[in-house]
């Protein structure tokens, strides 16, 4: 019989299922040296948040098949160790959603009604009617930074409470946003106009520190922040002294740079003007029995050498089918990846044109490939193979599937092309021998590069030396180049530039670049 390891609290209802097909052993609170002990016996692991799978226990865990996380962040994981060790990493996208916003509600409810001081005041004998007298959330504006599927449930109740609603999300179509009732607006704008901001959005090196010292500044004195979402999206200490100076009425936190928060926080020190909770997002009785039978059925479904339904990090095909398309399937999500980044967010219509022997082929799981690689810079772990499809639905994604039998310079191309309501970005690639992907077009530039994880693109006019200035720059910042490509039709014409560098780009350097005499634009792609 397999065995599952289970190291985190799980609902009973999620273990009863693995015991129909595994021995399930329950060992919560391990250190990470315990963890590394004992994972090369296990085929499966079931966490929540608690347990950090690091690349050290990854590497140990020679027999592990599967890694469950019974909610939506996979941030304990390290999913690029796995996923380079063949270990599937699935979660629960949808299984938390209501009680996490519902939790949010609370906390904004919660700040304008000083309700958790009220209480403990009434608790500690006193009768304070005044020092309690609260403010009414109803047609006041609420800011919503992130509206994926928390935030439009926070969206659907809080309108419904006669709030008016503004929401920022560089990844949403304008249609989308208006559907739910929100005005979707620019971040200075949300920042300016807001009674209430609720944050709803990734943790990630772009929303760190999102709210900080200057756009705190931006805010209206009256206003208050929620952050049910990641902790380190706020710079606690700017909102500690926010709060303390009076620039800021109220926070309502659920979330943590440390996690549990440290003993002596000086968040811990504020008085009614703040609400912090311990990470209560996800638990309800019935978010807990959600994620518990979805990811459960997931393991229990591996186990038995079936695909899993919402894997973060390997698609769930037949194996004679993935093994078939899995190469065409990185080039899509490769692809996808870049023309997201390229088109700046908002795509309102993707065209996947299969060319060659990929045409001839299945191409439902190339065309879910290419929508996960566009949403990955917006959703990360949300979005898998299961649900990229709905999720380009949701947001208002045409897609539209074109096929070129013919074959040219490669036994099979894929070219993607996403349309925003600024500009037509078109990138295209191929595979070599060994299942090597190529990038072979920008913009209907010919070139011939190695996707890799950190690259800077420049469209720009050919013209002698501006290659020198370009690698000057990055070696004036201590970046290496790995390799470099341009792509040109004409002499001294429009052209891209591919740099693919060993480092990321550092701060500051895109805005110098983007000086250079003859740059029309320059973009970093992470990869
Ligand atoms: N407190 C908890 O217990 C708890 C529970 C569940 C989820 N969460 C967290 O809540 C957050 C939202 O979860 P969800 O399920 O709604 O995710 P989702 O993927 O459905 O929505 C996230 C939204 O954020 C948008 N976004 C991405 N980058 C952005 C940016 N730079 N600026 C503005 N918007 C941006 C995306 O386009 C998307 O619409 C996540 O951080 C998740 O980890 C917390
Ligand atoms: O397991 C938890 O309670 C955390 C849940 C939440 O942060 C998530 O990402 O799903």
């Amino acid at each position: 019989m397999p065995k599952v390891l289970v190291s985190d609290p799980i609902e009973q209802v999620g273990l009863d299922l693995l015991a129909q097909v595994a021995q399930v052993d329950v060992k919560i609170g391990l250190s990470e040296e315990e963890l590394i002990k004992i994972i090369p016996e296990y085929d499966a692991l079931m966490i929540r948040s608690g347990t950090k799978v690091t690349k050290d226990v990854i590497e140990a865990a020679n027999q592990l098949k599967i890694i469950g996380r019974a909610g939506v962040g996979v941030d304990n994981v390290d999913v690029p160790a796995a996923t380079r060790k063949g270990i599937i990493v699935v979660n629960s996208p949808e299984g938390n959603t209501i009680a996490a916003a519902e939790h949010t509600l609370a906390m904004m409810l919660s700040l304008a009604r000083h309700i958790p001081d009220a209480n403990a005041a009434v608790k500690a004998g006193q009768w304070d009617r005044k020092r309690f007298t609260g403010v009414e959330i109803y047609k006041k504006t609420l800011g919503i930074i992130g509206l994926g599927k928390i935030g439009s449930h926070v969206a659907t109740v809080a309108r419904a409470m006669g709030m008016k609603l503004l929401a920022y999300d560089p990844y949403l179509s304008t249609e989308r946003a208006e559907q739910l009732g929100c005005r979707l607006v620019e971040l200075d704008v949300l920042f300016a106009e807001s009674d209430f901001i609720t944050l709803h959005l990734p943790k990630t090196p772009e929303t760190q520190h999102l709210i900080n010292a200057k756009t705190i500044a931006k805010m209206k004195p009256t206003a208050r922040i929620i952050n049910c979402a990641r902790g380190g999206i706020i710079d606690e200490v700017a909102l500690v002294e926010a709060l303390k100076s009076g620039r800021l009425a109220g926070a309502a936190l659920d979330v943590f740079e440390n996690e549990p928060l440290e003993a002596d926080s000086p968040l811990r020190s504020l008085g009614m003007e703040a609400i912090l909770t311990p990470h209560l997002g996800a638990s309800t009785e019935e978010a807990q029995v959600n994620v518990a039978i979805d990811v459960a059925e997931q393991i229990r479904d591996v186990l038995l050498g079936l695909p899993a339904r919402s894997a973060v990090n390997i698609p769930g095909l037949r194996p004679d089918v993935l093994e078939k398309l899995a190469p065409y399937m990185q080039l899509a999500e490769t692809l996808g990846n870049l023309v997201g980044q390229l088109a700046g967010g908002r795509v309102e219509s993707l065209e996947v044109r299969l060319q060659g022997e990929l045409a001839t082929n299945e191409s439902q799981p190339i065309v879910i490939a290419a929508l996960k690689g566009l949403l990955s810079p917006a959703l990360r772990e949300r979005v898998n193979y299961v649900n990229a499809g709905l999720e380009a639905k949701e947001r208002g994604i045409r897609v539209v599937e074109t096929r070129d039998e013919s074959q040219r310079d490669y036994a099979g191309s894929l070219t993607l092309i996403a349309k925003s309501p600024s500009m037509t970005r078109s990138v295209s690639g191929a595979l070599l021998s060994h299942n090597e992907l190529r990038i072979t077009s920008i913009d209907d530039f010919p070139i011939s590069v190695a996707p890799t994880r950190y690259m800077l693109l420049t469209l720009h006019r050919d013209m002698p030396g501006i290659i020198g200035k370009i690698g000057t720059q990055l070696g004036s910042f201590n970046v290496n180049i790995a390799s470099m490509q341009v792509g040109r039709k004409m002499v001294r014409g429009n052209a891209v530039m591919v740099i693919s560098l060993d480092d990321p780009l550092p701060e500051g350097l895109l805005e110098e670049i983007l000086k250079v005499p003859g740059i029309r634009d320059a973009y970093i792609v992470n990869l």
